[in-house]
């Protein structure tokens, strides 16, 4: 269904009459008694920019959960009809406001944005990306809420006791924006006072208000900081799983943690963390890390890779001694981690800081959305380990605010991504920044579950010529507890089947990947009306809005979020327990990480995708590929459709080795079904620009 088609479904929604919450709520107090001061809503205030969620619920999709509950003093209790409207039910009404064109204007000009609202996983067409052209983060110096940081004990996180964000219905002026603490307003002019910083970029040059959001720390006490779930029934079959390493000279694997003689704190923050027992990707990347190898991993999702790096990092820089401390003039971190999403580098953060915990090495995330001075104060505090997505963190060594002269290990997570046309020219600018250790002088790491030949090709750059490449299991396989479901849905079926799927998931949490960021708001705007509790995150929602719902869905106060690429990749999010591919995506790559968001660490889940045979059958023989890989069931008809569709020389049958990812020093054949390493397939240009 094109954009248009939502389109007209948004203009004249064939919705049941629905009568929004705004107009009980006004008034109201906020689930934890937070008081909104809520303005009069008046003609004037649309034409001032009313804060976002005022006029967003105004529109009729009034947002938050339903405070008849609150209005009749009952408690504040999660249930499945819990939001009217809006995405997130949550703490408090309408702070799940949408930063979409709802909010902007009329809502009749909601679609008439741009036509580039794909959000995928894959690069874009358009040769080398600029920033601003990345569908991952890019930075747009945006709010973000609390609700993020990823301790893992549900009761801490989205219940708003990070939450700090108190309404306000306009800054001085009035003029519209939404001021939560900490959050510094400049507002701007017009109507489209709330254009992300991305437009006007972080240099200054801005049109609109810049609105950024300086993060409350993460919780501080050890309960929260080592809060984790429990491993999987099948985590011990992660001993079956052949593993295979290539290169010359790989120290041997470890077999317990022991082996791998770390530092009694280190061995007492793996304790805490609840690791008893090294995954595969582990028992092979902790030596040879430790060896001071260079090192490219290919293992499934939700298999540890995170520890397996970290791990071995810290106890180098135990060993080692730092340098850098906050008494240092300028800060020169030993180690500079980067991920596609701003998410992911935060919940990487919270790992490093896990494992240093009771250490001299201090870790610190950078990422867009937030205030850049925020950044930096973070940074000249200390930063031995600095967490960065690339567009904050080339923001960071332009201004000249860390030196690189000491980094001796650089991570790239999700490393398939970060070097595609989407990342890859600015981490080759970064290996090229004045100061940078050459690829001989520092270790270098690349972890993912997928790793196209054509990326394996480009991470030659980063890696010295004798790296080891440790594949566990399939490469660019899928996670084998997951079970996997393909329905046949043509695109005017697929609300019905998403409702009827969900009806029976309950209460279950539930991630729902489209494909653009409007059909994102138009399906949690659908669910809601529907009385599923639901919030979104994509690359237009403003970064405090997609850290509460991420905060909302983590606690489980919306056990359903519909998503974009932005969380296809390694969040690592307890109890997922469905996935469903309401789109499919374009490769199968992205297909393999999203559907990993689920059966992390020998936990099982479910993947259900709905399978459009007007737009998916390019995916007909790297599906067949995946799931007969995964012992999974493969339905008939699509194996009919991946006959239909065979391309010769490229993997052979169907059930061939149509996509595989093998070491390339191996000659081997790489290569998916459109021929090109998935990196390369075209995708449709967005707007998106996170970082
Ligand atoms: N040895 C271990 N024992 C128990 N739990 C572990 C172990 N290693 C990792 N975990 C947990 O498993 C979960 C998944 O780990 P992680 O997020 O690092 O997986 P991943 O391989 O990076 O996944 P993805 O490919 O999706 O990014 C995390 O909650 C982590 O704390």
């Amino acid at each position: 269904m094109g954009d248009e088609d939502w389109e007209a479904e948004i203009i004249n929604p064939h919705v049941s009459s629905y009568v929004p919450v705004f107009e009980k709520d006004r008034y109201s107090s906020g689930a934890n008694g937070d008081t909104f001061n809520r303005t009069p809503s008046s003609s004037s205030e649309m034409d001032d920019g009313p804060s976002r969620r005022d006029h967003f619920m105004r529109s009729g999709f009034a947002s938050g959960r339903s405070l008849g509950n609150r209005d009749a003093g009952e408690p504040n209790k999660r249930e499945n009809t819990s939001t009217m409207g809006g995405f997130g039910g949550g703490k408090g009404f309408g702070n799940r406001g949408f930063s979409n064109k709802f909010e902007e204007g009329d809502s009749s000009g909601f679609w008439r944005g741009s036509n580039n609202d794909r959000e995928d996983n894959q690069t874009r067409s358009r040769g080398f990306s600029k920033r601003g052209d990345n569908e991952f983060d890019q930075d747009e110096g945006m709010q973000r809420t609390s609700g993020l940081f990823g301790s893992r004990r549900p009761a801490l996180r989205g219940t708003g006791s990070g939450d700090t964000s108190q309404s306000r219905s306009g800054s001085g002026s009035g003029r519209g924006g939404y001021k939560g603490l900490n959050e510094e307003v400049i507002t701007g002019s017009g109507k489209n006072s709330w254009k992300s910083e991305a437009e006007g970029g972080e240099s200054g040059d801005i049109q609109g208000p810049k609105v950024t959001y300086i993060p409350p720390p993460p919780p501080e006490d050890e309960d929260s900081i080592f809060a984790h779930y429990q491993t999987g029934i099948n985590f011990d079959k992660y001993d079956t799983i052949l593993v295979e390493i290539s290169g010359h000279d790989a120290p041997p694997a470890i077999l317990t943690f022991e082996e791998a003689n770390l530092c009694q704190t280190l061995n007492n923050n793996i304790a805490k963390a609840g690791y008893t027992k090294l995954t595969p990707v582990q028992k092979y990347s902790i030596p040879i890390i430790l060896a001071g190898r260079d090192l490219m991993a290919c293992a499934q999702t939700g298999s540890g890779k995170t520890a397996a790096f970290l791990l071995p990092i810290l106890a180098h820089m135990m060993r080692d001694g730092i340098t850098a401390s906050r008494f240092k003039e300028l800060q020169e971190p030993e180690c500079i981690i980067v991920a596609p999403t701003r998410e992911l580098i935060n919940q990487i953060y919270l790992e490093a800081r896990k494992f240093s915990f009771g250490t001299c090495v201090r870790a610190v995330v950078i990422y867009g959305g937030t205030q850049l001075g925020h950044s930096i104060r973070q940074i000249v505090q200390g930063c031995n380990i600095l967490c960065a997505t690339p567009g904050r963190l080339m923001d960071i060594i332009g201004k000249e605010k860390i030196g690189l002269r000491q980094i001796k290990y650089l991570v790239l997570d999700e490393a398939d991504r970060m070097l595609d046309m989407g990342f890859g020219p600015e981490m080759k600018k970064l290996i090229s920044c004045p100061g940078m250790p050459s690829k001989e002088e520092r270790q270098t790491l690349m972890f993912s579950a997928t790793f196209p030949e054509e990326i394996q090709r480009l991470a030659g750059e980063f890696l010295k010529s004798n790296y080891l490449f440790v594949a566990v299991g399939q490469v660019g396989g899928a996670c084998r507890d997951v079970q996997q479901t393909i329905f046949q849905v043509g695109q005017y079926s697929k609300r019905e089947k998403l409702v009827e799927i969900l009806r029976n998931t309950g209460d279950e949490r539930t991630m729902v990947f489209v494909e653009t960021k409007k059909k994102a708001d138009f399906i949690a705007t659908f669910l809601c009306q529907e009385k599923i509790s639901t919030t979104s995150i994509h690359g237009d929602r403003e970064q405090r809005e997609r850290e509460q719902a991420l905060g909302d869905f983590r606690c489980g106060k919306c056990p359903v979020l519909v998503a974009t690429s932005v969380a296809a990749r390694g969040l690592d999010i307890e109890n997922v327990q469905h996935v469903i591919n309401f789109d499919l995506p374009s490769t199968i790559d992205e297909y393999v990480h999203r559907i990993g968001r689920t059966g992390r660490c020998g936990n099982t889940g479910r993947a259900i995708s709905f399978f459009d045979p007007d737009s998916d059958n390019h995916l007909a023989q790297p599906l067949v590929k995946i799931l007969s890989d995964a012992q999974q069931d493969v339905p008939g008809w699509l194996e009919e459709i991946a006959f239909s569709t065979y391309v010769p020389g490229f993997g052979g049958s169907t059930r061939g080795n149509v996509f595989a990812s093998v070491d390339t020093r191996k000659g081997k054949s790489t290569l998916n079904t459109t021929g090109f390493s998935s990196s390369q397939a075209s995708n449709p240009v967005d707007d998106e620009s996170w970082d």
